[in-house]
Formats: structure tokens, sequence, C-alpha cells
């Protein structure tokens, strides 16, 4: 079978590229080997049931289909919501009446309902789940340790992505469980990385990633919205002001990722002596924007820490 348009070597998840080993053109070699025979594997074999077919679900399942890895028909989903049931079957997916039935029909589970509502719905899975299963949990602040005491003999591993699985750009850390294997890890850098870029990070800094790439989303979507807003308060209709916003956000992600240089140094590229932008710039200081995001983001962590808890 083809390889997915998306599934290309600068794509390939961070998790395959272990830091300090050998030369760049041996690993772009062996990744694209590696990544090629995963994408064979996980279209022949790879069966991906939604426990939960809610927002998270609904752009991790679009995205998957999208980039081609796993076509809708080899999804399954089940949610106590039928109107979500009913999104998942306009994509093609088949829909399993109970999340046991969900676990007879998949091999690699992703646990998408609410962090509250996990240990009641792992433990009722309990029965059904075997070491045959991956359980791939996107729940906030939920520790691997209790996942397992939950899930019994499924391999586990956590995944914090964010809702721009959607649009193939996510962001997102992943940890593994002590049972979970190093093809597994392939498997979910595989996933998620056609769904955009995942680095593997220790399973403290879980909560980090949801402060920063988690929830960053919302706080992009604020800002785009209020550039706008600024827009029209400047007298710009809102379509052009909303286009403007949105794509100059896009623009200078890609200067970060592209140019590799500092945000600082392309922040003075704007900034013209006595012009428009370190007007700007001021008024942003004033009103602590950068260590209002900041907070954010340690606001965030803290309540995945405190998720964890419950
Ligand atoms: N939203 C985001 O951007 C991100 C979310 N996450 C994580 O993803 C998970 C899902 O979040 P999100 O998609 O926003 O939540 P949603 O509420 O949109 O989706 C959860 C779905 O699970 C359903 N559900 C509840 N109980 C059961 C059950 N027993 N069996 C099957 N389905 C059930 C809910 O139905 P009902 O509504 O009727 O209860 C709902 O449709 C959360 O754990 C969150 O921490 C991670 C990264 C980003
Ligand atoms: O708000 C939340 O709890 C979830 C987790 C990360 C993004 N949304």
């Amino acid at each position: 079978a083809p390889l997915p348009a998306r599934l290309c070597w600068d794509r390939a998840p961070s998790a395959l590229q272990p830091a300090g080993c050998r030369s760049w053109r041996y690993q772009q070699k062996r990744f694209s080997s590696v990544v090629v025979a995963m994408a064979m594997d996980l279209a022949a074999n790879t069966r991906v049931g939604f426990i939960g077919a809610g927002q998270m679900a609904e752009a991790i399942a679009r995205g998957l289909d999208r980039s081609g890895l796993v076509p809708a028909d080899r999804m399954y989903a089940s949610d106590v919501n039928v109107s979500r049931t009913q999104v998942f079957e306009s994509l093609g997916t088949s829909i399993c009446s109970s999340n046991s039935k969900l676990a007879e029909n998949s091999n690699v589970l992703i646990l998408a309902v609410k962090p509250q509502a996990a240990e009641k719905v792992v433990t009722e899975m309990r029965p059904s789940l075997s070491k045959d299963h991956l359980l791939v949990s996107i729940a906030a602040g939920i520790p691997i340790k209790k996942l397992q005491v939950w899930a019994g003999d499924a391999r586990i591993v956590r995944v914090m992505p964010n809702v721009n699985c959607l649009v193939g750009e996510t962001a997102a850390g992943m940890s593994l469980g002590k049972t979970a294997t190093p093809a597994d890890s392939d498997l979910v850098a595989t996933m998620f990385g056609s769904l955009g870029k995942i680095h593997v990070v220790d399973e403290r800094l879980l909560n980090a990633v949801t402060g920063v790439s988690g929830s960053g989303p919302a706080y992009i979507f604020m800002a785009i919205e209020a550039l706008a807003d600024g827009g029209v308060a400047s007298g710009l209709t809102r379509d052009v002001a909303m286009s403007l916003a949105a794509q100059t956000v896009l623009g200078s992600a890609k200067m970060v990722l592209e140019s590799k240089k500092h945000p600082g140094e392309l922040k003075d590229m704007v900034t013209s002596p006595a012009g428009t932008t370190i007007a700007g710039v001021r008024e942003l200081e004033e009103r602590g924007f950068r260590s209002a995001l900041i907070n954010a983001v340690l606001a965030g962590t803290k309540r995945g820490e405190e998720l964890a808890g419950n």
C-alpha cells in the first residue's frame, strides 16, 4: 500500500529520534524505514477504539483518517451520548454499544473520557482488558500508576495531545507505562506523529505539557479573537481582522520553528525605533502580558496535579 502523503521523515515523531545517536543521514535512513514499516503494520493490524467519542476523540479520529494512517473504517467508538456516536457514525466509524464491546473489537484503546470519569470507566472495562490491549490515556492529570491498577493487564501509554490533531498540527507529549514495549512507543509516536509532533517526556512533566500545549490552543484562540477585536475597534471588517490575526499567529509560529531564531530576536526584527510595534509592546509589558501567559501555564500544570488526586 502506498505511504500516506503526510507520513514523511520531517513528520516522523521525535520519539523516534534518539539524541546523539549516529549521523543525521543514518538516522534519516533508519527512521524512514521504521516509519514505513510502522505505517504498513498500522494499516494492517491496528484497530483503534475510542472510549468516549467527545471533542478530543473526534479530533484524533478525523486527524488519523485525514493522515491516511488509520482509516475511519479501522476505528471504533463508544459513548454514553448518542449525539456523539452519531458524529462518529457519520465519519464511517463502527459504533460499539458498550466499552467492553469496544475492547473486543480494538487492540489500541484511546481513553478519551473526562479525567473525573476515568476510574469508573476503566475499572468497569477491566474484565474485558488483557495484555493484548494497549490503553492510550489522554486524560489530563491521571497518572499511569492509577491507570495500571484500574486496567489490570493492559499495557499503558499516557499521551497529552491537543485539539490541533484535527488539522494535523498537534503538539503532544507521551510517557510509557512499565509494561509498554518499545513497539508500543513506536506505534503511539507514529500515530500522533502523523497528527503533528510528539515528544517523549518523563511522566512527572506531562502536567507541564498540559499547561503549555494541551491547554495552549485555548490561550492562542483567545489571543486571535482579541487581536481581531482590536482590528475591528480600529475600523477593519470582522472577516479581514480575523484572517489577519490568525494568519499572523500561523506565520509567527512558522518563523520560530523554521528560522530557529530566538523569539526575542524575531520580536526585535519587527520593532522599529519609535515605531508602531514598540508602542504596542510597551502596552503589553505594562499589562503583564508575558507574566499572564507564564501564570496560565503554571495554573494549568497545577490543575493537572490536582486532577491526579481525583
Ligand atoms: N479538549 C481538549 O482540548 C483536550 C482534552 N484532553 C483530555 O481528553 C479527554 C476528553 O476530553 P474532551 O474530548 O474535551 O471531553 P468530552 O466531554 O468532549 O468527551 C468525553 C466523552 O465521553 C463521554 N462519556 C462519559 N462517560 C462515558 C462512559 N462511561 N463511556 C463512554 N463515554 C463516556 C462523554 O459523554 P457525556 O458528555 O454525556 O458525559 C463525552 O461525550 C479528557 O480526559 C481531557 O483531559 C486532552 C488534551 C486536550
Ligand atoms: O481543559 C482540560 O482539562 C483539557 C486538558 C487539556 C486541554 N483541555
